[in-house]
């Protein structure tokens, strides 16, 4: 459902701060995509969203695919409540209210954010903040979910609620392309990895095919990384 063939890509003309980036994600399929601190990820997903400056390539999104992004500073409207953001959504994506008002409320209180719904996200906790972009986010029922960093401030329950809400959507038949530094939770559940490194694609495939190609005959995701800053 999304393919991406990025030659070039940056902020400012002719200083490319990505380059030679292939990737896709397939329906149901989940592929993270990790990399050091300043690797080119985020620029990765800002170019894939249409919001880098300049880019050289292609993204191929299918036809008639909805997606929904969760950054990994969730973003709100400074004024409105969780329930007029709710309404928002709903009102832009033209959702019929008998049938998102049901589903909302289920998801509120599975997410615990029912006791907050009126109240501005802007003072929730990181973790509710994710809940709520992640409801949001639910609401349109994508074919396409793009992650930056999701567990960051997370709690282990609401960490649990995520992955488990994750592999709902996958079992829906959505994709899923997300960021994360948390090797461990991405190699237990992503089927494909992406390495990115200063900028540009250092391994992708299965993770047999990424650790083959890092030169990590047994090990980890972390195998493929050097210690500290070398
Ligand atoms: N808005 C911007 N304008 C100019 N340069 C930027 C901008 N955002 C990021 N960069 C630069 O692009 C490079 C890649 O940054 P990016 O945020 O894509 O890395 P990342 O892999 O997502 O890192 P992290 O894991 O730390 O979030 C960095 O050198 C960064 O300084």
């Amino acid at each position: 459902m999304l393919h991406v063939a990025i030659q070039s890509g940056g902020y400012e003309p002719n200083e490319p701060t990505i380059k030679n980036i292939r990737l896709s994600v397939n329906q149901g399929e989940l592929v993270a995509m990790i990399g050091s601190n300043g690797a080119g990820k985020s620029t990765t997903i800002k170019a894939l969203m249409g919001q880098l400056p300049f880019l050289e390539g292609e993204v191929e999104l299918q036809k008639g695919i909805r997606y929904s992004f969760i950054p990994e500073r969730p973003t709100f409207y400074e004024d409105l409540t969780l329930w007029e953001h709710i309404q928002f959504v709903a009102s832009i994506e033209e959702l019929k209210q008998n049938e998102w008002e049901p589903f909302v409320k289920e998801w509120l209180q599975r997410l615990r954010l029912t006791d907050v719904v009126h109240h501005l996200p802007g003072s929730f906790s990181k973790g509710m903040q994710q809940k709520s972009m992640i409801l949001l986010g639910l609401m349109s029922r994508p074919s396409l979910w793009i992650i930056d960093e999701p567990f960051m401030g997370l709690d282990p329950s609401a960490t649990k609620l995520l992955l488990a809400t994750l592999e709902e959507e996958r079992e829906r038949g959505a994709g899923i392309l997300m960021c994360t530094h948390i090797l461990d939770t991405a190699q237990r559940i992503a089927d494909r990895f992406v390495i990115i490194e200063s900028g540009t694609l250092h391994a992708s495939g299965t993770l047999s095919e990424v650790l083959s190609q890092c030169n990590v005959e047994r090990g980890t995701l972390y195998d493929c990384f050097p210690e500290g800053d070398e």
